[in-house]
């Protein structure tokens, strides 16, 4: 991937301008183009992109594909999808579309096509899959398999949580699925309380198995596990291992024949289509995890192929660049009008802040332009009850994400529609707002006083201008969320490209990882601790003074 400084190129001075320019252009205005919406949405599968409620005009939108072409994004997606190693600072390619590549084309790291070994855990995953799924896996005492546990954090976690909840209705009705992540006992505490040991099957999930929080919670397990089973040999029967490491899943004592193995071409992040999604495969069976695999497919060969104009992760990512680097937006907000995708959001935070979260670029300086936003969001309804008041009047620029299924899961009487005419009315409202006249002919006809107006009127005044992207998908299934997800994830890269950035290393996370291990041994003695600044240590005094 080449080096190039996004604000060196024509199209980003090209941009400042005409950000400055049209200030004062409105998206209201944009629709005086009978065709707006025809030009500005695209189709692919089951999912609908309209990203005509952006402040983007022709102009704009061409300038922002010179931009891609100009920083060279073509090749750097040709180079990630050939296993170049583009995580350069760890020396690593970058290969999460290989897990999902149902062409099974040649994919080669270091002349090595991964395509057979990638085969084979999903042969190893489907027959485990299977005899879970079917009730053939037995337990010590022979029972069959009730319940789920995945042990793991970050992306050992997040995916498989957001998938499983999102596809919930495809769920195997004898089986239930836990995640425990957190090393506060708390977590692990009361997912214990809920599972019987004589058939409860764990899943440790880590691509290092050295995490800490993780190795803390799989001991946890192992040892209440032991305390009813009493027998070390039962372990096989009742851990199984989601790892890259097989050394350490051996020290662990969790028998090789149970480890699922991936490589290190696989990012955290982008792991739940590797043998992290065991447990999604597990809990909504084989066949539709094949699915999840089949639409990010299918996203991947639109991605590849599609040109730049037409290729939804590439507008989706230059939009998000236009509103970071020119209109000044700080965050995005991804909102789901669907309760099965609350952990959506969740899951996009460490696919965005983790990749984009980064101020230095790939050529080793400091970077003089805004990179990553903040990511959040809830599903909707709850947000609009909760924080849209700051969307729609706060003084923050927050361009939203919409996404909902025109069919729901669960059609109970006029749910739907109704949940549907928030998602409607919210981006209408967002744009066009409404104006102090509206406001003021409105209170007069409900017949308030002159004074009352003047009082009341400019609270009830909506700026509107505010930019969103609706995601219509007919439904959410295996095959579409597979899709949504991929799309998202090239978004991500594609912008990461752009911004000049490594976006599949996180040497963000490691600083507090190890000022933890030192200080853990301080709070393990009696001493007054006095090796830190004067507020690290008060507090560590005081903890250990409230535990007395
Ligand atoms: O799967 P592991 O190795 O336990 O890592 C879990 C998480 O750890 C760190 O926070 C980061 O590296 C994340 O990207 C990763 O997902």
């Amino acid at each position: 991937m080449k080096n190039i400084n996004p604000t060196t190129t024509e199209a980003w001075k090209k941009l400042q301008s005409l950000a400055e320019q049209k200030k004062t252009t409105t998206i209201q205005s944009l629709f005086a183009n009978p065709s707006r919406y025809k030009d500005y949405s695209i189709q692919f599968e089951d999912i609908l992109l309209d990203f005509s409620k952006n402040r983007l005009d022709d102009e704009v939108f061409k300038t922002l594909m010179d931009l891609a072409k100009e920083t060279e994004l073509k090749s750097a997606i040709e180079a990630m999808f050939s296993g170049e190693a583009i995580n350069q600072t760890e020396n690593r390619a970058v290969l999460h579309t290989a897990l999902r590549n149902r062409s099974n084309t040649p994919v080669k790291v270091d002349g090595k096509d991964v395509m057979p070994d990638v085969n084979a855990v999903l042969e190893q995953m489907k027959k485990f899959a299977d005899q879970v799924s079917s009730g053939k896996w037995k337990g010590y005492t022979d029972k069959p398999i009730k319940s789920l546990v995945n042990i793991g954090i970050g992306g050992s976690d997040l995916g498989p949580v957001m998938v499983t909840e999102a596809l919930k209705p495809y769920q195997n009705e004898n089986l239930d699925i836990h995640f425990v992540s957190n090393v506060d006992g708390t977590h692990i505490a009361e997912t214990l309380k809920k599972v019987d040991p004589e058939t409860t099957l764990f899943f440790i999930a880590s691509k290092t198995f050295t995490t800490q929080e993780t190795m803390t919670n799989a001991h946890s397990a192992r040892k209440w596990f032991l305390e009813n089973a009493k027998d070390e040999e039962a372990i096989a029967k009742h851990f199984v291992a989601l790892s890259t490491n097989g050394e350490a899943v051996k020290e662990f004592g969790i028998d090789p024949n149970n480890m699922f193995a991936f490589w290190d071409w696989v990012g955290g992040r982008y792991s739940l289509w590797s043998a992290i999604g065991l447990p999604i495969a597990c809990a909504i069976g084989f066949d539709n995890f094949e699915k999840l695999l089949e639409g990010a497919h299918a996203m991947d060969k639109h991605f590849r192929e599609s040109d730049f104009g037409e290729n939804i992760p590439v507008i989706l990512a230059l939009i998000g660049l236009w509103n970071t680097n020119f209109l000044g937006a700080a965050s995005e907000a991804i909102l789901p009008y669907d309760q099965y995708m609350h952990r959506f959001a969740a899951y996009f935070q460490q696919g965005n802040m983790e990749s984009n979260g980064k101020y230095v670029t790939r050529n080793n300086q400091k970077v003089d332009y805004t990179t990553g936003p903040i990511i959040w969001g809830e599903p909707g309804t709850n947000g609009q009850h909760a924080f849209y008041q700051l969307i729609h009047q706060g003084t923050q620029l927050i361009p939203c994400d919409f996404i909902a299924p025109a069919i729901s899961h669960n059609p109970v009487g006029d749910h739907h529609v109704k949940l549907l005419s928030n998602f409607f009315a919210q981006t209408e409202a967002l744009m066009n707002g409404k104006s102090l006249e509206e406001v003021k002919a409105e209170l007069e006809k409900a017949g308030k006083s002159k004074e009352e107006i003047e009082k009341l009127a400019p609270h009830k005044v909506f700026e509107g201008n505010r930019p969103t992207n609706s995601i219509l998908v007919k439904k959410i299934d295996p095959f579409t969320l597979g899709a949504l997800v991929a799309m998202y994830e090239h978004k991500i890269f594609a912008q990461g490209v752009i911004w000049n950035i490594f976006s599949f290393d996180q040497w963000g996370v490691e600083l507090g990882k190890i000022l933890a291990k030192k200080i853990l041994p301080e709070l393990e003695n009696d001493d007054t601790i006095n090796s830190h600044d004067s507020s690290t240590n008060g507090l560590i005094n005081a903890f250990k003074e409230m535990r007395k």
